[in-house]
């Protein structure tokens, strides 16, 4: 188990990491979420014994790691790039821990022919990495992690590198592959869908701080205050009367501050036999994507909304519709807020 407690870290006396406690159980996957130059990395290379602390201590199973250095801590790290040896084959390129650490010849193979058909590259072995995609190639450099048995692993955001499509398929296979492996895991990245579709638990970090942590369904869920919801993708923040007629129309008992998502809003067009009850409002946006219509809708009592359409409808600026307010996907959040309404986003 790994335990931070107080971890600082400054660079010429400007903080990077500021006071950051965390823990992550054996077997877990922690993702810390944050945006670019919050401190992430540094925190990453302060647990691998790659950057020196101001205070706070860093431990794994409450042995301080204060005198080991990087490479007897027994973690490894993957960067986004996966930095694979472009002379030696796939094969290895994975097997290079292991023979490092004098493990026989049939060993070797073996492990690697295990390590491969784990990451989904069986039969790979011969290849060099410049024959390899960008996806495959982070796959050999995960098996390659993996090789050397790490007591943790640490991901600096693994798979920023990769396209849109690829990184969501590859999100679920790390998921997959660091489970079956029952590798304990600590990944930075800013990618909120990454952090989402890998990680069991999720810290959000913001100026050198960790300003919430928890399982990550329930910090996506519940975000501790608007900047964390909007961080996380919430496209607005309500506050005041906008806030309690939203959760009004939503059925759910009214608070002065909720963090939206567009999917929670559902627009459908108004005139006679309008569905069920909603309230009235005025599209200010409309933009087609692959999964239906994204909307701005001005809606009366509350002011402007991102929605979505009913499937197969494609609405235009200027048109009258009735939303509705769906449970799911409206956060309200607990903290003092001004009174004086309108978002914030
Ligand atoms: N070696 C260094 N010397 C001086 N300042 C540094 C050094 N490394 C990082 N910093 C500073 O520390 C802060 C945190 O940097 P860090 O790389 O940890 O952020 P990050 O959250 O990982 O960002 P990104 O996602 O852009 O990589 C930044 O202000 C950065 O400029």
């Amino acid at each position: 188990m790994l335990d931070l407690k107080g971890v600082e870290v400054a660079f010429d006396g400007t903080v990077a990491v500021d006071g950051v406690d965390l823990s992550v159980a054996d077997g877990d996957v922690l993702a810390v979420l944050g945006p670019s130059g919050c401190g992430k990395s540094t925190l990453l290379r302060a647990v691998a014994g790659l950057e020196p602390l101001r205070s706070g201590a860093i431990a794994w199973d409450g042995a301080d790691l204060a005198g080991t250095p990087t490479h007897r801590r027994g973690f490894a790290l993957m960067f986004q790039d996966g930095q694979l040896f472009d002379h030696l084959t796939v094969a290895g390129n994975v097997g290079y821990a292991l023979r490092l650490q004098g493990e026989s010849r049939t060993a070797v193979r073996a492990a690697v022919g295990d390590l491969l058909d784990l990451v989904g590259l069986g039969g790979y072995g011969d290849r060099l990495p410049r024959t390899l995609s960008g996806g495959e190639r982070q796959r050999v450099a995960l098996a390659r992690s993996l090789a050397a048995r790490p007591r943790l692993l640490l991901l600096d955001e693994p798979l920023s590198a990769l396209d849109a499509g690829l990184r969501v398929r590859l999100a679920a296979d790390l998921r997959r592959i660091l489970t079956e492996a029952g590798t304990t895991a600590l990944l930075v990245t800013h990618d909120q869908d990454e952090a989402f579709a890998v990680a069991d638990r999720l810290a959000v970090m913001r100026g050198g701080r960790i300003v919430q942590e928890g399982a990550t369904a329930d910090v996506w869920s519940a975000p501790a205050d608007a900047e964390t919801a909007l961080f996380l993708g919430y496209p607005r923040v309500l506050v005041g009367e906008a806030a309690e007629a939203l959760l009004r129309l939503a059925d759910r008992p009214v608070a002065r501050e909720v963090a939206v998502r567009a999917t929670a809003v559902v627009a459908a067009p108004s005139g006679p036999g309008a569905a069920g009850s909603g309230a009235s409002g005025l599209v200010r946006a409309a933009r087609l994507t692959p999964d239906g219509s994204r909307l701005v809708v001005d809606v009366d009592g509350i002011g402007e909304l991102d929605a979505v359409g009913t499937a197969g409808w494609a609405p235009r600026a200027g048109e009258r519709v009735v939303v509705r307010v769906e449970g799911h996907g409206i956060a309200p959040l607990g903290g003092a807020v001004p009174v004086g309404s309108g978002d914030v986003s």
